[in-house]
This record gives structure tokens, C-alpha cells and sequence, in this order.
């Protein structure tokens, strides 16, 4: 299958007039053509094949909302070959907006004064939307979104959640084949980040929409997104499955073991002890072919072992590590 969004080399240079201070300095800078660039994107290259869920991770100014302009064709490239859907995103913006979605978490694309309701008919309007697939649409996401408590108040009036929610419906409205969304969580409380992440799940599964979302929380990765590209500085650091970043920075689960009573120290070879709280000792399992069974081998019976817990580490810890270690990581992704 063709990769339904191609990058190859993509860079990005801004460059911006230097400002120098004080009113001399101002006039000066109406006539200089001093300019400093500022590289966002450099030299990023990936493949994503339609119906995938991607993550763009990684720091602030590490180049990914620019990276998303580009792709929705609101920034063009200063370098390589960027297709979307079979086209160059900024040379065919009308056509390629008929074909994509875009939320951005800080930005509204819903009219403020109107209720939720008219701004989902101008869209209708826009994308020339026939009547009775918009009224199915409507219908789907008003249900599957909750929405129909606050379809028809004004946007100004939802709380954040609901906002969100009333965005993500109207950027689904003309059924498009790609959706991206930079931070759709942010600013949301547990509950409605919940509510947004299952919908994205949900519409990737059954519609096979290909999701694009940048986030800096971890936890929008680990339920909607299989396949993680990782950014910093501009360059792809890391573009793989989750599972796959956990493997090769060592997957070092964690491992609690509870006794009945403190059995004294315990040394194991095939886990290392990182605390010892009397009758709770916890370890770190450091190679990942050590399997729990082979722990409670060599732990044996007879000291009263009463319970045992086993954690993969969070995702937050994978990530640190990654950035941490990150000169040692970087190089060519596969
Ligand atoms: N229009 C612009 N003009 C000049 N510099 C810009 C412009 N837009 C972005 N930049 C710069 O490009 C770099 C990448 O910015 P970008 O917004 O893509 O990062 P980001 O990864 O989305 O960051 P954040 O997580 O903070 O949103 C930053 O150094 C930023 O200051």
C-alpha cells in the first residue's frame, strides 16, 4: 500500500529580521536585512500507511506543531518532499483541506458567538457536504461524543471538555481520511481526556482515519498511538513502536515481593533489590528474558511469601530515559 503521508529530508528554516534596541535601533532594523534563521524541522524522513495512529513526540521547540503546519499545508517546506494524500500539502491546500482534519488544542476553529450547531452547518456549506451523510455524521458524533446536552449553546459557554469535544466532531464532519490534532488534550481534566482519547481509538478502529497528534502527555501515546516518531531539536530521533522503545532502552520492570514478616536481607541474581521496606522488598529486573517464575525460584519457598506485583515501567520513564540517552539512540531509524 502507498504510504498515505511521505517525508523525505522535510526541513524547515524561519528567518527573522534582527531587532535592534531603542528607537535608533528600530529604525535601522526597517532597512537592514541582518536575519538570524531559526532551523524547526531538519532533514525529517518517514513513511505513515493509511489507518495508522502515529504519536510526534518531544520537547518544547523540538519542531512538531511546525511539522504539522507543513503537513496540512499551512507552512511550506524550505527543504526535501512532503506528500500527503498523493500531493504536495501547501502547493494543494484547498484540495487537500477537502480531505483532511485539523484540531488544534489552542486554537477554535467553531465560531464563539454561535451555538455549536451553526458552525457545523457553515462547515457543511464549506466542504459541501451532501445532506444526508451530514446528518449521519452529525448524528454519530453527537452520540459517540455526548454532545447533544450542548449542541445547540453558544461555543463560548462550553467548558473546556465540551469545547474540545465540539471541535474534534467538526473536524470529522466531511469524513476526512487524515486527522491531525496538536495537543487535543490539553488543559482537560482526567475525565475528558478519557472521553477524547477513546473517541480517537474508537474512530481510528472502526474508520480507519489515520491519526496524527502531537501531545506532551504520554498517556494520549500509550492508548491511541501504536507507532511513536520522536523529535528534538528538529531531527527524528526515534520513529518505532512503543513496545519496541521500551525493548531497546531495557525494559526494566519492577517487581514487589510481600512477606508475611520481614524475612531478613534477600539477594537474588535474577533481580537487583532497589528497596527493602522490611516485608515489602522491591526490585528491578533488569534483563528481559527473566521471567517472574524464575524470580520466585530462586526465591523459593519458605520465607511466607504472601503476594507479588510485577510493573512495567510507565511510560514517562521510558521517555526520560530515551532523552537522557539520546546521543547513544540517535542515528537512522528503522
Ligand atoms: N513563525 C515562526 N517564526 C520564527 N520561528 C518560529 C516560527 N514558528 C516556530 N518557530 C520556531 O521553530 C522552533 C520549533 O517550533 P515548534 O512550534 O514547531 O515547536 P514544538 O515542538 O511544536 O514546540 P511546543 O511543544 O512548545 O509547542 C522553535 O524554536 C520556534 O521558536
Amino acid at each position: 500500500m502507498a504510504p498515505i503521508i511521505s517525508a523525505a529530508g522535510v526541513g524547515k528554516t524561519f528567518r527573522q529580521l534582527k531587532r535592534q534596541s531603542g528607537f535608533g535601533g528600530a529604525i535601522k532594523s526597517l532597512f537592514s536585512r541582518d536575519y538570524t534563521e531559526i532551523r524547526a524541522v531538519a532533514g525529517v524522513s518517514f513513511a505513515i500507511e493509511p489507518g495508522e495512529a502515529v504519536g510526534y513526540l518531544g520537547p518544547n521547540g523540538a519542531g512538531k506543531s511546525t511539522m504539522i503546519k507543513m503537513m496540512t499545508g499551512i507552512l511550506t517546506p524550505s527543504a526535501g518532499t512532503l506528500s500527503v494524500l498523493g500531493r504536495e500539502p501547501h502547493a494543494h491546500r484547498m484540495t487537500n483541506a477537502a480531505e483532511i482534519g485539523v484540531v488544534f488544542g489552542q486554537r477554535s476553529q467553531l465560531w464563539w458567538d454561535l451555538p455549536v450547531r451553526d458552525s457545523y452547518d457553515l462547515n457543511r456549506h464549506i466542504y459541501d457536504i451532501p445532506e444526508a451523510r451530514f446528518g449521519d455524521n452529525l448524528a454519530y458524533l453527537t452520540t459517540m461524543l455526548d454532545m447533544a446536552s450542548f449542541l445547540d449553546r453558544p461555543v463560548r459557554q462550553l467548558s473546556l471538555g465540551q469545547r474540545m469535544r465540539a471541535e474534534i466532531a467538526m473536524a470529522l464532519l466531511h469524513d476526512p481520511k487524515i486527522l491531525f490534532l496538536d495537543e487535543p488534550t490539553i488543559g482537560l481534566d482526567v475525565v475528558a481526556k478519557d472521553a477524547v482519547r477513546k473517541f480517537l481509538s474508537e474512530i481510528n478502529r472502526d474508520r480507519g482515519t489515520t491519526i496524527i497528534l502531537t501531545t506532551h502527555d504520554l498517556v494520549d501515546i500509550e492508548e491511541i498511538c501504536p507507532r511513536l516518531i520522536m523529535v528534538d531539536d528538529g531531527k527524528l530521533l526515534f520513529d518505532g513502536e512503543l513496545k519496541r522503545l521500551r525493548a531497546s532502552l531495557g525494559s526494566r520492570r519492577r517487581l514487589t515481593l510481600e512477606f508475611a514478616t520481614d524475612p531478613g536481607p534477600i539477594t537474588l541474581t535474577t533481580a537487583t533489590l532497589a528497596a527493602d521496606d522490611g516485608a515489602a522488598k522491591h526490585f528491578i529486573l533488569e534483563d528481559e528474558a527473566v521471567s517472574l517464575i524464575d524470580v520466585l525460584n530462586e526465591v523459593g519457598r519458605g520465607h511466607g511469601l504472601q503476594d507479588v506485583k510485577l510493573e512495567e515501567p510507565d511510560i514517562e520513564e521510558v521517555i526520560r530515559t530515551f532523552y537522557q540517552n539520546k546521543p547513544n539512540l540517535a542515528g537512522p531509524a528503522s
